[in-house]
């Protein structure tokens, strides 16, 4: 089946909006990150924030891939999905003693410590339950990543992370508390990073640091240097090349014993999905034309929220007039948009894609103005399987408490 054939045929099977995963782009994304670090101890822990849809996380358990997650809610999923505890970090500024006890009751590798109160608060509960947690900081280097500004994390005005001039008190403090095991220093510098530079920055940071903590009987076990590798939403842009990623985290630790984990998200899932929408009206404004389509900013965000541009393309070629549209959803506000000026050649009911909506856009989604999420599905060769049910009108109605 093509691919034009296949998306008509799913968009008519489950309806629109829609959106569709591609097995195979998934698995050969990760593969890219194991063949570049192979040769060099090391774990892919995959940012389950971009997208935790099971199918995916079970495609990924299967390949022997670890998880980073964020809250207890990705824990749940990570294991449902057949995730081993013992390969899942946990990140975030947030973490709750809930979500602490969840995590060391299954077991996972790792907790990112992001702060000192979050360190004695680890350090209590691990105590609570007669456990020893195992602890990585993570580091905020103070480095550029020259992303979009609310998605830059590593900059001493972003809330993440432990400043490097403190960050050494941090360690020794940590290394007092007999219910702490120090095991790693991680670091994530923001996301959609297309230059290696900002990355070997931090690198060298952390490996300064490590061999300081060295000299003073800290030994660690790991360098967690985050995800971020951006991925290419324009034909002008380039992805970062994972190969020389790869080479320059594994030159700045030379010979050094420590395992690298790298917690990639939107490099894994972002090319690998599709959103399709059908077009319900055109409409013009005296000279400006609008395709009004049947996703929303409900569906995908990141246009509104980063002004972020993704490829808008017509599913089959018809013989059609060409205009420049802006292309826009039902939603009551002038930001629910999913592309602007985009030339295309359409007709009321004609099927769109919009491209690179694998990685942070059906994990964003919301209710916004009760309209229904819209439905998952995975093509994995030539068939394709329902991964998660629409969550129809009639079911966000389910709970509600009416009133005497
Ligand atoms: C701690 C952490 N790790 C990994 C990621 C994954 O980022 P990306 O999807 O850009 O690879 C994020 C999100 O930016 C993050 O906050
Ligand atoms: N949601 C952002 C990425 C956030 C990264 C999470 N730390 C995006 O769509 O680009």
């Amino acid at each position: 089946m093509s691919d034009q054939k296949t998306l008509t045929s799913l968009a008519e099977e489950f309806g629109t909006p829609l959106y569709v995963y591609n097995r195979k782009a998934i698995e050969q994304a990760w593969q890219e990150f194991a063949q570049a670090l192979e040769g060099h101890r090391h774990l892919i822990c995959y940012a389950v924030k971009a997208n935790s849809n099971l199918a995916i996380l079970n495609i990924l358990a299967r390949l022997g891939s670890g998880f980073d997650i964020v809250s207890e809610g990705e824990l749940k999923r990570v294991l449902a999905a057949g995730g081993e505890p013992g390969k899942i970090v946990f990140s975030g500024v947030g973490k709750s003693t809930r979500e602490m006890a969840a995590a060391l009751e299954a077991g996972i590798r790792c907790f990112n410590v992001e702060s000192d109160s979050e360190l004695e608060r680890l350090a209590e509960v691990a105590a609570a339950h007669g456990v020893v947690a195992p602890v990585s900081l993570r580091i905020n280097p103070d480095v550029d990543a020259m992303t979009h500004p609310y998605i830059s994390t590593g900059l001493k005005e972003n809330k993440f992370g432990i400043g490097m001039a403190h960050a050494m008190d941090t360690y020794r403090r940590g290394a007092s508390l007999a219910s702490l095991n120090i095991k790693g220093i991680d670091c994530h510098i923001g996301s959609q990073l297309t230059n290696l530079e900002p990355y070997a920055d931090a690198i060298a940071l952390l490996i300064d640091m490590v061999d300081r903590l060295d000299g003073e009987g800290i030994h660690l076990s790991h360098v967690d240097i985050g995800g971020g590798q951006g991925i290419a939403y324009t034909s002008e842009e380039s992805h970062l090349n994972i190969a020389s990623w790869a080479d320059c985290v594994v030159q700045a630790i030379g010979d050094r014993d420590l395992e690298i984990l790298v917690e990639p998200g939107r490099y894994i899932v972002g090319q690998a999905g599709v959103l399709l929408t059908r077009v319900e009206y055109l409409k013009s404004n005296e000279d400006r034309h609008f395709a009004v389509v049947d996703a929303a900013m409900n569906d995908l965000i990141r246009p509104a929220l980063y002004s972020a541009w993704q490829g808008i393309e017509e599913v089959e070629t018809l013989e059609r007039e060409s205009k420049i549209y802006d292309v826009v959803g039902p939603i009551c506000e002038s930001a629910d948009f999913l592309g602007k000026q985009r030339e295309l050649a359409i007709a009321q009911n004609d099927l769109l894609c919009v491209r690179s909506s694998g990685a942070y856009a059906s994990v964003m989604s919301s209710n916004y103005n009760t309209r229904a999420r819209a439905a998952e599905v995975m093509v994995s060769g030539d068939d394709a399987t329902l991964v998660r049910a629409r969550e129809d009108i009639d079911a966000l109605f389910a709970n509600e408490f009416m009133l005497p």
